[in-house]
């Protein structure tokens, strides 16, 4: 198994990156691990958070770094929480905190005024003044529901409804949830560029 850094304090995301990348061999190591510490996300975009993540992991570390930077987009809240996903209900707030201030922000809202999406940028830094870094992205198209279901996954999974699947992200196996997910995606087109690096194309 090779190491890789990945930028995040989320060991939920580390799970899913984990179950995506080891059948290449791989294994992702939270920055925890290297005593790496959190770093303010002040950028406006994905693209740019993702790269202040990586760039400060690999400071620290001197080793390339991987980092998610991730966010669920309601069309009725104009795109909200958005890059703020995480701190929605406040700086310290948990997963249930965030959940509950959503149901509240779209509860007279009837279901198809209720769309959302999930999307993930994945930086990969081969070290901290990497000019080209590889960026990869993916989007998942659902809508919220009204009340939360299931146990799996992290954040607002128990509450963003799988049209194809007429389930919650929480109930789905974490397989599965791979398969269809933001991260999952861009995960996937990330080892695409990997395979494509190492045969020099
Ligand atoms: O239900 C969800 N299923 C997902 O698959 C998912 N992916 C992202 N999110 C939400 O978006 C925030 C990311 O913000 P974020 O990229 O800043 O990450 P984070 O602050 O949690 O950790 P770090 O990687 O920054 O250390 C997270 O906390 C979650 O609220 C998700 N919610
Ligand atoms: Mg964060």
């Amino acid at each position: 198994m090779q190491d890789i850094v990945v930028a995040t304090g989320n060991k939920g995301k580390l799970k899913e990156i984990n179950q995506v990348l080891n059948p290449f061999g791989l294994r992702a190591l939270g920055q925890s691990d290297f005593d790496v510490p959190e770093i303010e996300e002040t950028g406006l975009t994905f693209v740019e958070n993702a790269i202040l993540k990586a760039r400060n992991a690999s400071k620290i570390t001197g080793k390339p770094a991987l980092a998610d930077d991730s966010g669920l987009e309601v069309d009725a809240l104009q795109g909200a929480p958005g890059i703020y996903s995480a701190r929605y209900a406040g700086v310290d707030a948990c997963d249930a905190d965030n959940v509950a201030k959503l149901l509240d922000a779209l509860k007279d809202l009837p279901q198809a005024q209720r769309t959302a999406r999930f999307q993930c940028v994945m930086v990969y830094l081969r070290h901290e003044a990497d000019p080209v870094p590889l960026i990869c992205q993916g989007s998942w198209e659902g809508y919220i529901d009204f009340q939360a279901s299931g146990d799996n996954g992290f954040g607002y999974d128990p509450v963003f409804v799988v049209p194809e699947k007429n389930c919650t992200a929480a109930q789905l196996p974490p397989q599965i949830k791979n398969q269809l997910s933001h991260r999952g995606q861009a995960l996937k087109k990330l080892m695409a560029a990997f395979a494509a690096k190492q045969n020099g194309q």
